[in-house]
């Protein structure tokens, strides 16, 4: 699976060890940046092109990260057709998947662990949608008010 991955300071160690780990278990990441350490670069720069790189690649996933993910979050769903989901525990990104068929799961790299945040990340990875009606409904609802009111 390709994995679209974006960072800005406040989370570069954390796309640096991401990188390192989801491609020794087999993923095809693409690093959208930042590619050094500026203590003084902007999120929307590396997440708003991570985001329509994954809109625009149907099979692949997003990983996008700051301080809290809060931002990098909404920044990814600014772009047509993408659904960011924030995780801060295993269930947040099980749940990103099951219930809201996220394409993209937002974290912040200073908000938990190396290791937590890898777990979060693989079961966003390897959790399918649960295509359940009721999720499939919702979603439908916001893909009719994107493409009635939006860009
Ligand atoms: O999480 C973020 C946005 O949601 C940013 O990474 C965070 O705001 C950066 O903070 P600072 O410029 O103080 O290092």
């Amino acid at each position: 699976m390709r994995v679209h991955i974006a960072a800005d300071h406040a989370a570069y160690d954390l796309k640096e060890f991401l990188v390192k780990e989801l491609t020794a278990a087999g993923y095809d990441m693409v690093d959208h940046g930042a590619h050094s350490y500026d203590s003084s670069d902007d999120y929307p720069v590396f997440v708003l092109p991570c985001a329509e790189a994954v809109a625009a690649d149907p099979e692949s996933r997003g990983i996008v990260l700051g301080g809290s993910g809060n931002g990098e979050q909404i920044a990814a769903n600014k772009v047509k057709g993408v659904r960011a989901g924030l995780a801060y525990n295993t269930v947040m990104a099980r749940l990103a998947r099951e219930h809201n068929d996220a394409r993209i799961v937002a974290l912040g790299g200073r908000m938990q662990s190396l290791s937590d945040a890898l777990a979060m990340v693989r079961v966003f990875l390897e959790t399918p949608f649960s295509n359940d009606p009721r999720h499939v409904r919702r979603l439908q609802l916001l893909d009719d008010y994107e493409n009635q009111h939006c860009c």
